[in-house]
């Protein structure tokens, strides 16, 4: 998932010890952001007394940087230069447009239409790889989770697989995870049932409002519990019970425009960016993972969902599972063993 994010982002496909470094220094980072939340009260003051904390932060910044600055610059290059990828790269195997290329176009209208900076762009690069990959390898994980604690629900999925996909190719494609609509509600019950965020970002009031009689004055910051609206039993029968059906009985609105169910991605203006491509790839990763193996509890070791909060929220205890070809179980079966 990372590999693929890393050439998402910056176009380029790069060796395993390059993709290691870049997501070493990502993770790192990454862990750390929890210790630097002190920083938001009186920053003039905290930013002394918890200077060690600053400058290793900074420190692990500009270690980002320097990594990223070689493929910053080369795809600087690549746009000055009038490449032709179809002539180039027929392939097509080295020159991606990537999310980098979208952040280059970019010129600020309100500060004299000026790009963006270096260090902009490692942020905002740094971002789409954590926000892209922490979350949806966490909800991966607890889909996978509950496809091997609810056999029922895995053999209902494969049923489903094996009636749509094409017989005989190498991995299921786009149109036809479109008309899987079994695995897209798993992905959903499994997004309701265990959000990897379990608030979204922070989010800042731009007026004083009163709600159910609260006043909630101007400039305050706010959250909301995302985990809570979709466990809330006045919303969802049964609301603790993973049961992918109710999604294929009656499908669910998760941007906000119609309703606010559940908001796995947040709602509104500061919605998550990536969540079309979220959904694809975990129906994407479920169906083939699916597909291809039968997921069992390893003997002595049921799945266990206590909950841990790193970056998302992650399982305590991480999922370990057997794992049997498909193909091979059918044989076996058809065998008589
Ligand atoms: C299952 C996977 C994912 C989940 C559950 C998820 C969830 C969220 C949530 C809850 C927010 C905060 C929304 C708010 O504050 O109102 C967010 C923001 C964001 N997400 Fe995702 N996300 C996922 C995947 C992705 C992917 C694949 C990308 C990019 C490739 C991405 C990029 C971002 C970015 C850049 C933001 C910040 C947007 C802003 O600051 O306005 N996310 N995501």
């Amino acid at each position: 998932m990372f590999s693929l994010l890393v050439l998402m982002c910056f176009g380029e496909k790069l060796g395993e010890d390059a993709i290691k470094a870049i997501e070493s220094a990502q993770r790192d980072l990454l862990l750390y952001t929890s210790k630097l939340n002190v920083f938001s009260f009186a920053p003039a003051i905290t930013k002394h007394l918890f200077r060690h904390r600053w400058t290793t932060a900074f420190e692990m910044r500009r270690r980002q940087k320097e990594l990223y600055t070689p493929l910053m610059t080369a795809k600087k290059e690549h746009k000055n230069t009038s490449i032709n990828p179809s002539v180039d790269d027929p392939q097509g195997d080295r020159y991606v447009y990537s999310y980098l290329d979208s952040l280059l176009d970019i010129k600020l209208a309100d500060e004299n239409c000026r790009a963006l900076t270096d260090d902009e762009l490692v942020v905002l690069c740094s971002e789409f790889l954590s926000n892209g990959t922490e979350t949806t390898v966490t909800a991966l994980e607890w889909i996978m989770a509950s496809v091997v604690k609810y056999p029922n629900v895995q053999a209902k999925m494969r049923e489903e697989i094996e009636r749509v996909a094409e017989d005989g190719s190498e991995v299921i494609k786009e149109e036809e995870l479109q008309r899987m609509v079994y695995v897209k509600a798993v992905v959903m019950e499994g997004l309701r049932r265990h959000p990897p965020a379990h608030l979204v970002l922070p989010h800042s009031v731009s007026e004083e409002i009163v709600v159910e009689g609260y006043v909630i004055p101007k400039n305050a910051s706010i959250n909301f519990g995302v985990a809570e609206m979709g466990w809330d039993g006045k919303v969802w029968e049964k609301p603790m019970e993973f049961r992918p059906e109710r999604f294929v009985e009656e499908g669910v609105d998760v941007t906000g425009s119609r309703e606010i169910k559940m908001m796995p991605f947040g709602v509104g203006r500061r919605i998550c960016p990536g969540l079309g491509l979220a959904v694809l790839h975990l129906e994407y990763f479920v169906a083939n993972l699916v597909r291809e193996f039968e997921w069992r509890e390893v003997e002595g070791e049921e799945v266990d969902l206590a909950v841990k909060p790193e970056f998302t929220v992650v399982m305590k205890h991480p999922l370990l599972v057997a794992h049997h070809s498909s193909a091979m179980m059918r044989y076996l079966a058809h065998d008589g063993w």
